[in-house]
């Protein structure tokens, strides 16, 4: 064990610089735990399909953007069945909760989790945890079944509700031995990532046969490692639609500017992505990327050049933006919510507010804005149906690997695979846009906003861009910071 409690790494070095950072299994703390035939075996769906079962020495590789010496890096165990697998049909008694906020897809992950284990493995004992991870001791549970949950993906949320704060761990451990839990399947962001690592950790101190499975949630897209969480997609999508709105309202009235808030804590990936997918923004603002509001290269002087050409413009600022222009020009006040996360000030109220007054007793314009905030609306939809796809596969591989025996993971698409990610390595950075990077670029490119960098940040970037190594390392950034879809 590490000083902190966590469990050593389980790296496996293999020829040419391959390393696997494999993830824990059962047998690892329990030895000569019997297996059994895959039941997926005599099942007449899988049966025919070719290769059905995981090789053992498959695995999926986190840099696919390499040069012709570069070492082939890290791999991580490929998700799927395996052809024997550690727990027998009717030993099984797992348990889902969802911790943390709201996120389309939610109810989609709970469906194919119960109908998976129920139709794949012939699962009879599947418990719902009310209200996040202090619903494990202080609420009631659900009985799950495949019909109990059969049209819950069309609805927004979670059948199970959920919660910030709460976890404490040996209640929780207590609470899954003494109702003779032995698969917990945890749906949450990074905050709930790093809560069922130590639940592993207790469970592993105590020696107990019970696979703890973690996946990945958060709208903002900000888990480290894989391509995009689900949600994510649905949300760009949905913000289309207050971002048509800011458009139509704008372009209706003389100075007409529209601003769109969106989510993204930390990460400006939602507002990247939808002001990308809608060509109707003029401006796009993220926590990564700072700006400013006066003088030259600044906000307010973008803003007198577009309504200039245009006669109107459309905003889209990330909730985590300018969080420090807003705490210089207020008295700061440092809250936290249950969970420890910073509570934001309103950035798009601050902003629209600055600018009105700008225009107003410098430039004697009085603006017609209209500011949008749809955040809690995007949040509170059922997912669109690529999420809907999404969330079966991230179901399926999450329930193919608790049976084979793997425990302390996180399921998720590496490089468009799915793959079983080592907890530390989810919970240990999280995922940002990169501004130096080529995405950012692209958008930079498309609404042809200023960057509001300095010149020095500039240098930098280029000297970073120059260094054949650093290219690589910034390539490889691009793959999992921006999702699947990069060119
Ligand atoms: N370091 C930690 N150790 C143990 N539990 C944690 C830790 N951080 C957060 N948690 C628990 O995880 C749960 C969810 O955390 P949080 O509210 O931060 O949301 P999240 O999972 O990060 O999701 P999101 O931020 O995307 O909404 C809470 O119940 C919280 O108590
Ligand atoms: O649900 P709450 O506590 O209002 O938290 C809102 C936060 O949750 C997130 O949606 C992440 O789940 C962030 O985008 C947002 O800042
Ligand atoms: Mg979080």
């Amino acid at each position: 064990m590490s000083p902190e409690g966590i469990s050593e790494q389980k790296l496996v070095y293999g020829e040419a610089g391959y390393v696997l950072e494999d993830v824990p299994h059962l047998t690892d703390y329990i030895p000569n735990l019997p297996t059994h035939t895959n039941p997926l075996q005599d099942n007449q769906a899988y049966s025919v399909v070719k290769q059905y079962f995981v090789n053992m020495d498959d695995t999926v590789a986190q840099k696919i953007v390499v040069h012709k010496s570069s070492p082939r890096g890290t791999h991580f165990r490929r998700a799927g069945p395996r052809q024997r697998v550690y727990f027998e049909s009717d030993e099984v008694h797992a348990c889902v909760v969802t911790c943390g906020g709201l996120c389309p897809g939610l109810n989609t992950v709970i469906r194919e989790l119960v109908c998976g284990l129920a139709y794949m493995y012939g699962v009879s004992k599947i418990l719902g945890i009310e209200g996040g991870y202090r619903g494990f001791y202080a609420r009631n549970t659900i009985t799950l079944t495949p019909k109990s949950v059969n049209d819950i993906h069309k609805r927004g949320g979670t059948i199970l509700g959920t919660s910030r704060g709460g976890h404490d761990t040996s209640k929780i451990v207590d609470s899954i031995q003494d109702r003779g839990i032995n698969q917990v399947y945890i749906i949450g962001g990074d905050g709930t990532q790093k809560g069922a690592s130590v639940i592993f950790e207790e469970i592993k101190r105590r020696g107990l046969k019970v696979s703890v499975v973690g996946i990945p949630k958060t709208i903002d897209n900000d888990i480290a490692v894989i391509d995009k969480s689900f949600g994510f997609d649905t949300a760009v999508e949905e913000a289309q639609r207050a971002i048509n709105a800011a458009h139509v309202e704008s372009e209706s009235v003389e100075y007409g500017i529209g601003v769109v808030k969106l989510m993204g804590r930390y990460s400006g990936f939602i507002a990247m992505y939808a002001t990308l997918a809608s060509r109707d923004v003029d401006c796009c603002l993220i926590p990564e990327s700072p700006f400013y509001l006066e003088g030259k290269g600044g906000l307010f002087e973008f803003i007198e050049k577009r309504l200039k050409e245009n006669g109107h413009m459309v905003l889209v600022v990330a909730e985590g933006a300018g969080q420090e222009l807003i705490a210089e020009s207020m008295r700061f006040m440092d809250h936290e919510d249950a969970s420890g996360n910073k509570l934001l000030l309103d950035v798009g109220l601050w902003l629209s507010q600055k600018i009105k007054n700008h225009f107003s007793t410098k430039k004697n314009i009085t603006l017609n804005l209209k500011y949008i905030d749809p955040t809690y609306m995007i949040r509170a939809i059922p997912s669109n149906a690529s999420d809907n796809v999404y969330c079966t596969l991230l179901a399926q591989s999450a329930l193919h690997g608790a049976m084979a025996g793997y425990t302390g993971f996180t399921v998720g698409p590496v490089n468009g695979r799915h793959s079983y990610i080592p907890f530390y390595r989810v919970t240990e950075t999280q995922n940002q846009v990169v501004i130096t990077d080529r995405m950012w670029a692209r958008l930079l490119s498309s609404t042809n906003q200023p960057s509001f960098l300095s010149q020095k940040m500039v240098e930098d970037a280029r000297k970073e861009e120059e260094s054949p190594t650093q290219l690589l390392d910034g390539e490889e950034d691009s793959c999992n910071h921006n999702g699947v879809v990069l060119l």
